[in-house]
Parts: C-alpha cells; sequence; structure tokens
C-alpha cells in the first residue's frame, strides 16, 4: 500500500503557543520572565522544545547547553500540562486525510515530538484514530533526519516504505525524505513558509486541499 507520513507540529497542527507558553513557564522559572513571544517567536518553536529554550537564552544572554539540558524536562512538563490550549488543526487537514483514505492510501504521523506527547496532543484534539500509525522522536533508538522512523511510520500504517511521502514543514523533513529515498512535500502556510522553496523539496502544499493530487502524482 501507498502512504502518506505526516509531520505534526507546524504541518498537521499549529502548536506553537503552547510550545511557546511552556517554554516561558521555563524562562519564568529562571527569573528572566516571559522571553518569548507569539507570533514572533511561533517559527523557532515549531522546531521543537530544546531549540526554543536555546533560542530564549541566547536572546537573554545566558544561553549554556548544560541550562537547555537541565530545562528541557521542566519545558516537558509545562507542556504536558497545557498541551491543547491554543493548539489547532491547520484548515483542510483532516478533510485531505480522509480523501487520501478513500483513494486507498494509508495515513500516519511521524514526528520529532516524544511519542506520548503527540499522542496526548492528536487525543486532545480528537484525531488521534484517524491515522494508523504514529513514531515520535523516542519510539525507535533513531529520530528524523534519519530515515527510519519515516520508514517505520509507513510500515506500522501497513504500507511499503519505499512507497511512502512525507509531508513536512522543516529541514529537517527534507533531509529525512532525502535520505529515504522518497519524495517530500513542504507545506507554506507556517510560519516559515517562504523557506521552505529553498529546500527544494518534489513539491510545495499551499493549501492541504491539493495534497491526494500531489501525493497520486509522486508516490509510484
Ligand atoms: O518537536 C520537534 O522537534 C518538532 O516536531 P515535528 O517533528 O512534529 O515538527
Ligand atoms: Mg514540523
Amino acid at each position: 500500500m501507498r502512504t502518506v507520513i505526516f509531520d505534526l507540529d507546524g504541518t498537521l497542527a499549529d502548536t506553537s503557543g503552547d510550545l511557546l507558553a511552556a517554554a516561558n513557564a521555563c524562562f519564568r522559572q529562571m527569573g528572566l520572565g516571559d522571553v518569548l513571544s507569539h507570533p514572533q517567536d511561533a517559527g523557532v518553536a515549531l522546531r521543537g522544545g530544546r531549540m526554543m529554550l536555546a533560542h530564549g537564552l541566547k536572546r537573554a544572554n545566558q544561553f549554556s547547553e548544560a541550562t537547555v539540558d537541565e530545562f528541557y524536562p521542566v519545558l516537558l512538563a509545562a507542556y504536558r500540562d497545557a498541551i491543547d490550549l491554543h493548539s489547532v488543526m491547520y484548515p483542510g487537514a483532516m478533510e485531505a486525510v480522509e480523501v487520501l483514505k478513500s483513494a486507498g492510501f494509508g495515513v500516519g504521523i511521524c514526528t520529532n515530538k516524544p511519542e506520548a506527547l503527540a499522542d496526548q496532543l492528536m487525543r486532545s484534539l480528537g484525531v488521534r484514530d484517524a491515522f494508523a500509525s504514529l513514531v515520535g522522536a523516542d519510539t525507535l533508538p533513531v529520530r528524523k533526519p534519519d530515515p527510519e522512523p519515516l520508514f517505520e511510520a509507513a510500515r506500522r500504517a501497513g504500507g511499503d516504505p519505499a512507497r511512502t511521502l512525507l509531508v513536512g514543514d522543516s529541514d529537517t523533513d527534507r533531509t529525512t525524505s532525502a535520505n529515504a529515498g522518497v519524495p517530500s512535500v513542504l507545506v507554506t502556510f507556517g510560519p516559515s513558509g517562504d523557506d521552505m522553496a529553498v529546500l527544494k523539496p518534489e513539491a510545495l502544499l499551499h493549501r492541504f486541499e491539493d495534497l491526494p493530487e500531489v501525493a497520486e502524482r509522486l508516490i509510484a
């Protein structure tokens, strides 16, 4: 079976508001106040928790790897406790998933969020059961851009890993698909949308409505 595998943050859902709130909880605990703000810092938020901490610490001239290491678990705990206050699926995402499934594609998720958090978020947004697989940063010993989590997400969705497509929003996703030898589609509706063309994916996706047609074209 052919599969379409989705990245989560910045692709299926705009999670930037809750991610920034969790990072700011850390910065307040450090006595730095709310260092990051929405929407200016949404792009860095979608790159993951450690990136957000590093970015905020640098802005406050307090950066060290040790501080990032120390506060990453604090950030994850704060995020877990308030994961769905601001997060929303992007328009048309779930409609595209349903059209893909009707056309015979398997659908799954490959994210660099820890699996439990990704699962919790998808459940609280009411969409977890629409996806046949969910592979997170800690599901396997390796994470994106290693191709194995993408292959695993395809396999767990009942598909052939060689006949898959990754829909993402970052250079990590682009590199993952290149390492896997499969096509990638990068979405342009997120905060870093203008940077996507530079990464030369097989296709850019301006709206989810176009995805079924793109998947038909790109997956043999
Ligand atoms: O948490 C991250 O590092 C980014 O998550 P994503 O892979 O779903 O975009
Ligand atoms: Mg992403």
